[in-house]
């Protein structure tokens, strides 16, 4: 089964388009990162398959089920968790309160209780500052409960648009860590990320996006031996630890 599947996607903002007939797939419990240059789309495709945007050409399938509006409304899309770049917590509730508010009204109070304790354990970056408003969370933090609220309606599917722009280093290296535990919960994952190092090191599989189109597609190992890769990073070194250990054995 599949996750999600992007077919001839075709999208855009007013008269431009950006996206021009984009094809990809996340298989059920992959880790699927999407990269390429700045202004290739990546976002757009993250949005217009979490419903914030309108397309014009294509089909979206979640879990099999064919998507037919655009809108978080659309019943195939309940199955999944969207966490956007910016603006993704509320700055003046604790974070406690920004789980809170992410469970659907239908739950009880205990339902709902015990779903934030939950994750507040899952997540130990976040386990200690329940009370703290978000607005004073450091980004490696903020991060980590933007992730948690996008889990507390228990998503099958996750699509994260560059959860560790901004962040140090170790705390970009923690959210892949994060996003790594996430997959062996059975939770599928599309990310976008710019560090091509980092997210050939965490995915399953990668597209490289160019042009509001797939130029390549493959497993880490198989972009790494694909000069093209080098190509549109500017010969940027892309090769992860390992494989930079592997290739000096
Ligand atoms: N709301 C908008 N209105 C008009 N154009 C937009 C809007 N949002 C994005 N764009 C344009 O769409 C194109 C693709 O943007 P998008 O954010 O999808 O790229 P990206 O690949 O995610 O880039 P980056 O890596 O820099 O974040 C860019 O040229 C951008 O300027």
């Amino acid at each position: 089964m599949t996750a999600v599947r992007v077919s001839g996607l075709c999208a855009g903002y007013g008269g431009a388009q950006i996206l021009n007939g984009v094809d990809l797939e996340v298989g059920e419990g992959e880790v699927v990162a999407v990269i390429g240059p700045n202004g290739a789309g990546k976002s757009t495709c993250v949005k217009v398959i979490a419903g914030l945007l309108p397309w014009t050409r294509g089909e979206i399938e979640v879990g099999g089920v064919p998507v037919t509006s655009a809108g978080g409304q659309d019943p195939a899309r309940a199955s999944l968790g969207y966490v956007p770049q910016v603006r993704n917590t509320f700055p003046s509730l604790s974070v406690r309160e920004n789980l809170q508010v992410m469970a659907p009204r239908s739950w009880s109070r205990r339902r709902i209780g015990a779903r934030v304790a939950d994750l507040l354990e899952q997540f130990p970056q976040i386990t200690r500052l329940a009370e703290r408003p978000a607005g004073l969370l450091s980004g490696g933090e903020r991060q980590s409960l933007a992730l948690a609220m996008a889990l507390v309606r228990e998503p099958k599917v996750l699509l994260l648009d560059e959860p560790a722009a901004a962040l140090s280093p170790k705390a970009a290296t923690e959210v892949f860590a994060m996003v790594g535990r996430l997959r062996e919960r059975g939770v599928s994952v599309l990310v976008v990320e710019q560090n091509v190092r980092l997210a050939l090191a965490a995915s399953d599989r990668c597209y490289v996006l160019e042009g509001g189109r797939v130029a390549l597609e493959g497993t880490a190992s198989d972009l790494l031996d694909d000069p093209r890769l080098g190509g549109l990073y500017l010969g940027g070194d892309v090769a992860t630890p390992e494989q930079q250990g592997r290739a000096r054995q």
